[in-house]
């Protein structure tokens, strides 16, 4: 293998750092994994032959994706570190010893796949590397033929050439499928392609002709023959173009060119045609770069020349002509050839010739550049809407400008010197003189009054050069004009040809690019247009099953996208309320001007909306009263539902407080204006102190609108009913008494209908089932999108599949985990006949089941009846 150095721009990519990272030998391992995942190949195979295998990476993913216990053999010129599970020896496959070590190996065996990855060490003379791997190519097919079996896959690398369709042609006769592609690993800049062959036919009989270099590539070696010769003497011939694909020592497709190098060119559409690009990196060309004449346009055009249209085209035609114009290109490559011309003259006439010749040029410049710089003006006034193109003639002259300035000087400066060539110093003199009158005439002649009816005025009219002379001139303009753009067009097709041959593919994506599809011609581009086919263009999750299902719940991916929904609130609620805490600087206004006890009193929903509490009049000193209240409004609601609890005597001698019979607290004196009262309630006993009945409210809202106070309801409540003694009574009568033998206490309406408003907002709230069941399969569904997350992220870290791969595998992921599932049906199964005493699933019941007992129902009930009845007798 050429050693090529990893230090070139590019060379160290994300494959090299991959196979590093994943232990392969060589990046062009995953050029196998991905041709595998495209053909699935290997995971078949039992037998595989690798010709050319040095490193080892297509040997290592052949052990690793091919069946355990497969024989893989691997040949190369060089010796390859030993794998497990595979066999390797140093041969040329070119030699008849390593056709007989692989039999030798191969026994009676037949490969499932011959793989061949060959290059030969790549030289700096690329005709004769082509050659090797061609013959390189044709020698493995040859293996390959000899050790296939019947449908069998021969892969094979080989390398854009003029050759490359007499191959695919070759493997056509053998194979039943053959398709050349570009796996993504391998690098935009190599002209290398894989041609995977599957289906081998294997004739009887292959005609000798198919394997024969001489008969397949015979072009080929011809060059072969020619190219010796050129070692010798590089640079005896002109270089010839290589229309298979790269040029001497240039051995990559993708070529960029110099500005300058197009410019000076004698092949200009041979140049672009041959290159991708054309830079502007050398000082001459930032220089062409920065002139007027090098437009946005060209400057673009030259970014891509692969794509270069008929107009971009012309345009860079016609730049280059007005540039080599510019810099007298054309003269100096014609000076040689008058100097030959003037070897024949008198040497005396020479050096007045060259002063002549010097002077001609300058004064040709001098007039260039004004005609130039009118041109610059009048484009200036027709940009701030000064004058029209009509005005300026643009359209009829300002294009051909360029082109008229060069015809001139061309045919004055021919003229001048075919004339020098024949004549004397006198006639030089007059000639001369001659040709001054006409630079005069173009640089400075006088406005005619009788032009005035012209559109062109002034000195600087072109059309005015030779008064007597512009109809013919133009008639003349007009010709070599015609003869330009047919040359032009020549020069382009010339040049479109060139772009076939260099891309097969080339008018598939000129057709492409036309019809607004076109995605580029690197591979990197389609796969970023395949990127945006599959991860861009997100499933549409909205039409999943979700919506066919007829179920008024949530289905569960609805709940997984109102769980992130409401994710994405709570965050939101938690930033609102961090905010509106800085603004206003605490969490209730409330609790700012009360103690924390009697805020948190306060701010209960019950007082929202009451009016005429002034909450600032409420100091701590009456949460004795709010205490003694409390304690009171719960009794009266217990004492509606007559659950009253008894207290031990024990309890009342100890001056601890006492609940009354008759649903009232006692609080004992001391008790009376300790403020404590109700930090001393635990939390769940807090809970219980809730203004559950129209009595408890009332006497609330009247407390609160001190309508009342403590001394004042507590001496209400010591009635006839207070000190009622039931310790010695049966149950039947004291819940008798209970029902009906009981202080009313007075109710309001308002008091009514705050606790109905409360009471239905309670029952808007769902049930604990319900609730619990809802938490449940938002629980689930949590569950899932963590799965599918992971999952997704093992997806995207496997480097054996591609970006569109990893799109596709993880919409499949989440349109499986957002499928609802249909509900699992629940059989019963009454365990009566056969199904008795069955232990376990009963015989032919699938699915979810439920055994019933017959009586089990009865017997509960008996049961709960029995243990009633135990327990009142106990008592
Ligand atoms: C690109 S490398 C192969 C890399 C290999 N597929 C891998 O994944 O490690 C090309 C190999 O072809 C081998 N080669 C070139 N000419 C050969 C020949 N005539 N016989 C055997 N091997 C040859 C070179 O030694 C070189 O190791």
């Amino acid at each position: 293998m050429g050693h090529q150095k990893k230090t070139g721009k590019g060379r160290l990519d994300k494959y090299y750092h991959l196979a590093k990272e994943q232990g392969y030998r060589a990046r062009s391992a995953f050029k196998l994994i991905q041709l595998n995942k495209k053909y699935n190949f290997l995971g078949s195979s039992r037998v595989l032959i690798d010709l050319c295998a040095a490193p080892g990476g297509w040997l290592q993913v052949a052990q690793k994706y091919m069946p355990v216990k497969s024989l893989i053999l691997g040949v190369d010129l060089v010796p390859i570190k030993p794998i497990p599970g595979v066999i390797t020896f140093a041969e040329d496959i070119l030699t008849d010893k390593c056709r007989s070590r692989l039999r030798q190996e191969m026994k009676t065996w037949k490969a499932d796949v011959v793989l061949h990855d060959g290059a030969p060490n790549v030289g700096s003379n690329w005709a004769h590397d082509a050659y090797s791997q061609t013959e390189l190519v044709l020698m493995s097919l040859k293996l390959a033929t000899d050790f296939l079996n019947k449908g069998g896959t021969f892969v094979t690398k080989v390398f854009r050439s003029k050759d490359y369709n007499s191959m695919i042609w070759v493997f056509n006769q053998l194979f039943g499928k053959v398709e050349a592609t570009k796996p993504p690993s391998s690098r935009n800049v190599s002209a290398e392609i894989f041609v995977v062959c599957q289906d081998y036919i294997a004739p009887k009989n292959i005609d000798p002709r198919f394997l024969d270099a001489k008969y397949v590539f015979e072009d080929l070696v011809l060059n072969k023959a020619q190219t010796s010769t050129d070692i010798f003497a590089p640079d005896s011939k002109k270089k010839k173009r290589h229309r298979e694909g790269y040029e001497d020592g240039d051995l990559t497709l993708y070529k960029s060119i110099d500005a300058m190098e197009f410019i000076k060119s004698r092949d200009p559409a041979g140049t672009l045609g041959g290159a991708n690009k054309m830079t502007f990196d050398t000082d001459e060309a930032r220089d062409v770069a920065k002139l007027p004449e090098t437009t946005e346009d060209i400057l673009l055009a030259c970014k891509d020349l692969r794509v270069l249209g008929k107009k971009d085209f012309r345009i860079l035609m016609k730049w280059r002509a007005g540039l080599r114009e510019r810099f007298q290109l054309e003269k100096t490559e014609e000076q040689p050839k008058i100097e030959a011309g003037d070897e024949d003259g008198g040497s005396d006439a020479e050096g007045q010739l060259d002063l002549l010749a010097k002077e001609e040029l300058k004064k040709l410049r001098k007039e260039r550049k004004r005609v130039n710089a009118k041109r610059q003006r009048q484009l200036v006034k027709l940009q701030l809407n000064m004058t029209t193109p009509t005005e300026i003639g643009l359209e009829q002259d300002g294009g051909h400008e360029l082109f008229r300035a060069a015809k001139l000087a061309e045919r004055e400066s021919v003229r001048t010197i075919n004339e020098l060539r024949q004549g004397t110093v006198d006639s030089i003199n007059v000639d001369t003189d001659l040709a001054d009158d006409e630079l005069v005439e173009l640089g400075s002649r006088p406005v005619n009054p009788d032009d005035s009816d012209s559109d062109f005025e002034g000195p600087d009219d072109p059309a005015r050069t030779r008064s007597g002379d512009v109809d013919g001139e133009d008639d003349e303009g007009q010709g070599r004009l015609r003869q330009l753009e047919s040359e032009m067009d020549e020069l382009y097709s010339e040049y479109v040809d060139h772009k076939r041959e260099r891309d097969a593919q080339y008018d598939i994506k000129r057709k492409r690019a036309a019809e607004g599809e076109f995605r580029g011609f690197d591979d990197d581009e389609e796969q970023n247009g395949s990127g945006s086919d599959g991860f861009a263009s997100e499933p549409d999750k909205g039409s999943g099953s979700s919506e066919s299902d007829s179920e008024p719940e949530l289905s569960e991916d609805e709940e997984i996208r109102s769980m992130m929904r409401e994710a994405k609130q709570t965050k939101a609620a938690k930033r609102g309320v961090a905010a509106r805490k800085g603004a206003v600087g605490g969490p209730a206004v409330v609790s700012t001007k009360l103690g924390g006890r009697a805020a948190m009193w306060f701010d209960q929903p019950l007082f929202k909306g009451v009016d005429g509490i002034d909450l600032d009049d409420i100091t701590d000193d009456d949460s004795d009263s709010k205490a003694a209240v409390s304690k009171q409004s719960l009794q009266a609601a217990r004492g509606r539902k007559g659950a009253s609890k008894r207290k031990r005597p024990a309890d009342e001698a100890d001056g601890m407080e006492v609940e009354s019979d008759d649903g009232f607290d006692v609080v004992a004196p001391e008790d009376h204006g300790d403020p404590n009262d109700v930090e001393l309630m635990d939390e769940d006993r807090q809970a219980d102190y809730d203004l559950a009945t129209p009595e408890a409210m009332t006497m609330m809202r009247d407390l609160a609108n001190r309508k009342t106070n403590k001394h004042a309801l507590i001496d209400k409540h010591f009635n006839r009913y207070t000190f009622n003694d039931s310790r010695d009574l049966p149950d039947w009568f004291v819940d008798d008494e209970q029902q009906h033998n009981k202080p009313s206490l007075p109710v309001t309406k308002e008091a009514v209908r705050m606790l109905r408003e409360k009471l239905k907002a309670l029952d808007a709230r769902p049930i604990k089932k319900v609730a619990e069941a809802k938490a449940r399969k938002k629980m689930r569904a949590a569950k899932r999108v963590a799965n599918v997350q992971k999952k997704a992220e093992s997806v995207i870290a496997n480097d054996d599949m591609t970006e569109a791969e990893k799109a596709r595998s993880i919409d499949r992921m989440i349109k499986r985990a957002t499928k609802a599932k249909p509900k699992e049906k629940v059989t019963v199964i009454v365990a009566r006949n056969a199904n008795r005493g069955v232990q376990g699933r009963p015989k032919g019941v699938k699915g979810r089941y439920k055994m019933v007992d017959p009586r089990m129902k009865k017997e509960l009930r008996a049961k709960k009846a029995r243990d009633k009845r135990t327990k009142r007798t106990k008592r």
